[in-house]
């Protein structure tokens, strides 16, 4: 039997308005909820991410800006800039999108960042929370895919996740996640030797690898949740996934699309986690 598709868009749609009702209440307390985003450069990908969230951002009320460096910024001028938005109380949330020009550091950056405004989750302090499982700020993909796999209403205990691909904005923070719930967690990357074997272990699989279409359906066991975070621009413009949808979804369980699957909530949960730092900063509940 086809799999049911796990729409990212609605799910991402019906939290979008919550978000935006908690947006209200907030500026009614005189407190509004600001994201700064910072791109380097001009990749065209990131322009259209970038522009994604600002859209977001501004449909639920929350207080956007884009600060647009050049890509010959230097690392010390990024830093000026981050470190000006930590002060800054009106940022809650301070995002650069990554990748970077490679002049400058990613980590070094990153670390800049004050882990109370770190609403993508990538600060040491936050990456070290989440594995030692105390509050706080999610990793927003990660989070975004928990939340869909949660929307099937299959219990995620003592279920066997694979995870392909150990990036440190998906494949391994996903894996704290999933292990959290009390998945029997497997993380899997490109020196994992027979991948389709371990992958068709899994009663839910979650696919980060960044190479289009390449989970077939023998990587998949029969009845299996699959998640694709992939999202590859290809040269006709079309936005593919990591997994062979088509045949994939005449096996799975459930399956999530590309577009309209993971990459939807990502920028949900971003909106949120910036609510979540202006309540932390502000002292509110
Ligand atoms: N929808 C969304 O919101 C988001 C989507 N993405 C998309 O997800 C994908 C992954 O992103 P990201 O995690 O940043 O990517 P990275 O390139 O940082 O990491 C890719 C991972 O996949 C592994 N890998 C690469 N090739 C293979 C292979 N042939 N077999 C097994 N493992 C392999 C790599 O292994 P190794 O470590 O050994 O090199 C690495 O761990 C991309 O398509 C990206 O665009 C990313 C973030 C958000
Ligand atoms: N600091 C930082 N934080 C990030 O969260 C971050 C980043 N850098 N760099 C790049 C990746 C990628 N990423 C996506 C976000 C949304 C979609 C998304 O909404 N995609 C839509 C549309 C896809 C399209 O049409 O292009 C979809 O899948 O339906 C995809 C990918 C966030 N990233």
């Amino acid at each position: 039997m086809a799999a049911q598709i796990i729409s990212g868009k609605e799910v991402a749609k019906t939290i979008r308005e919550e978000l935006k009702r908690e947006t209200e209440e907030l500026k009614k307390k005189g407190i509004t909820p600001g994201l700064t985003v910072i791109l380097v450069g001009d990749d065209p990908a990131s322009q259209i991410y970038v522009n994604m969230k600002a859209k977001a951002c501004e449909e639920i009320g929350i207080r956007s800006e884009v600060i647009r460096m050049d890509r010959s910024t230097s690392q010390d001028d990024l830093l000026e800039e981050i470190n000006r938005l930590n002060q800054d109380v009106n940022v809650h949330g301070i995002l650069v999108q990554l990748p970077l020009p490679k002049q400058i550091d990613e980590k070094l950056i990153i670390n800049a960042i004050s882990p109370e405004k770190d609403v993508d989750g990538f600060h040491p302090v936050n990456v070290g929370k989440l594995a030692i499982g105390e509050n706080t700020l999610l990793p927003c993909t990660p989070n975004g895919i928990l939340e869909l796999i949660r929307q099937t209403e299959i219990e995620i205990k003592g279920k066997h996740a694979v995870v392909i691909g150990r990036s440190n904005i998906v494949g391994k923070p996903v894996s704290f996640l999933l292990l959290r719930e009390n998945a029997t967690v497997t993380m899997t990357h490109s020196k994992t030797k027979d991948l389709p074997a371990i992958a068709k272990q899994a009663d839910i699989l979650v696919v980060a690898i960044g190479k289009p279409e390449m989970v077939t359906k023998e990587y998949v066991k029969p009845g299996a949740i699959v998640i694709d975070v992939g999202t590859n621009r290809l040269e006709s413009g079309k936005v593919v996934g990591d997994v062979k949808f088509d045949e994939v979804k005449e096996i799975a369980s459930f399956i999530t699309p590309v577009p309209g699957g993971v990459g939807p909530m990502t920028i949900t949960m971003l909106l949120k986690n910036t609510i979540e730092a202006a309540k932390q900063i502000h002292h509110v509940k």
